[in-house]
């Protein structure tokens, strides 16, 4: 049984967003012990993802109402998250929390390079924080959520970022204030396949965050940095990713983003990527989206705590 709930406190926290992020470059440049490898990347927010709903229960149980195909409740990342914050909750509080139900809209492709199970988790660990009134830091839930998902402290942290370490560690950087056309290939890429490939590249030298900041102020940012290290091996291991880089690259530099299958390309302005959008072939799904410079839940949270 978990504790009562609390009437004074909000019961009920409704269409929360949890968005997608692209990797406006990704560089492999090295391997830890374990096998992990490290990165480098600029993670963007952008407008378009999966939305959340929670209600708290009165029986100390986290139920996941809605189905993902593919996805058991047990091993759903919002759910594991849930339960990493409940256990934090007993050791703090000395009793278990309200239990909370939670149902998904599911917008994000699975094996996309969208980062949509680990940007649901975050955004569980943000409401059920707020809504068990638990008390956690960002910095503390970002501890919690990394063991699930690499990408979850990003979404967590909730600013466009330079990330190192296996995506941990995070400092802000400005993002371009652009659009962007998300072609999804229709496959789904398991990110180990990528990262255990042989001919993967894994020494792309070390940049300083001002290399990417400084082509940021200097040059066309829609011309992007960098590169992504894991696109030769995505796009040779399915073909589908190779042939939508190969058309949007027809419009500007398009990219795969994290480990695919999803490839992107920035406009400056939503009239163009809207007109790009509407002439991608009929066998992909594609969609428009802004980048954001924050995390949605950020603002929506503040407005709840007034
Ligand atoms: C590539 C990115 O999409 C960039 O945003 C993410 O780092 C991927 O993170 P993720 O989806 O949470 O990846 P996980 O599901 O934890 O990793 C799947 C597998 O990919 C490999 N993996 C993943 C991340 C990383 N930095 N090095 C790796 O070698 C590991 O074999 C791991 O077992
Ligand atoms: N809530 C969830 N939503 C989506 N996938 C989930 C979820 N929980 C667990 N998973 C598992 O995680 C796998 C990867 O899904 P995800 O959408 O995070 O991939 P991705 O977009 O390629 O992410 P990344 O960019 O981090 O590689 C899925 O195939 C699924 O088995």
């Amino acid at each position: 049984m978990g504790a009562p709930i609390d009437p004074q406190a909000r019961a009920r926290l409704h269409h929360c967003p949890a968005p997608a992020k692209l990797n406006l470059f990704l560089h492999v440049t090295g391997r830890r012990a374990d096998g992990y490898h490290l990165l480098q990347s600029v993670f963007q927010l952008i407008d378009h993802g999966d939305t959340l709903h929670f209600d708290l229960r009165g029986d100390g149980r986290i139920v996941r109402t809605s189905d993902v195909p593919g996805v058991p409740a047990e091993s759903d990342l919002i759910v594991r998250a849930l339960h990493a914050l409940r256990g934090e909750y007993e050791r703090r509080h000395g009793r278990p929390p309200p239990g909370i139900d939670v149902a998904i809209d599911k917008r994000l492709p699975m094996g996309g390079g969208l980062g949509g199970g680990s940007s649901d988790a975050a955004t569980a660990l943000m409401a059920a924080n707020h809504l068990w009134q638990a008390g956690l830091s960002d910095a503390e839930l970002m501890v919690l959520g990394l063991p699930l998902g690499a990408d979850i402290p990003f979404f967590l942290f909730g600013r466009t970022a330079f990330a190192e370490g296996v995506g941990e560690a995070l400092r802000a950087v400005d993002g371009p204030d652009c659009w962007y056309v998300v072609v999804e290939p229709g496959v789904s890429v398991p990110t180990a396949a990528i990262f255990t490939a042989p001919d993967l590249t894994r020494n792309t030298k070390p940049i300083t965050i001002s290399d990417f900041s400084r082509t940021q102020d200097e040059q066309d940012t829609l011309s992007g940095f960098g590169k992504n290290d894991l696109q030769d091996v995505a796009t040779r291991l399915f073909p589908p990713v190779a042939e939508a880089v190969e058309w949007l690259s027809g419009y500007g530099a398009a990219r795969m983003t994290g480990s695919g299958a999803c490839v992107f390309c920035a406009f400056s302005s939503e009239q163009e990527a809207e007109r790009v959008r509407k002439q991608v072939p009929a066998r992909w799904k594609a969609w428009k989206a802004k980048a954001l410079n924050q995390h949605p839940m950020k603002s929506l949270l503040q407005i709840n705590e007034l």
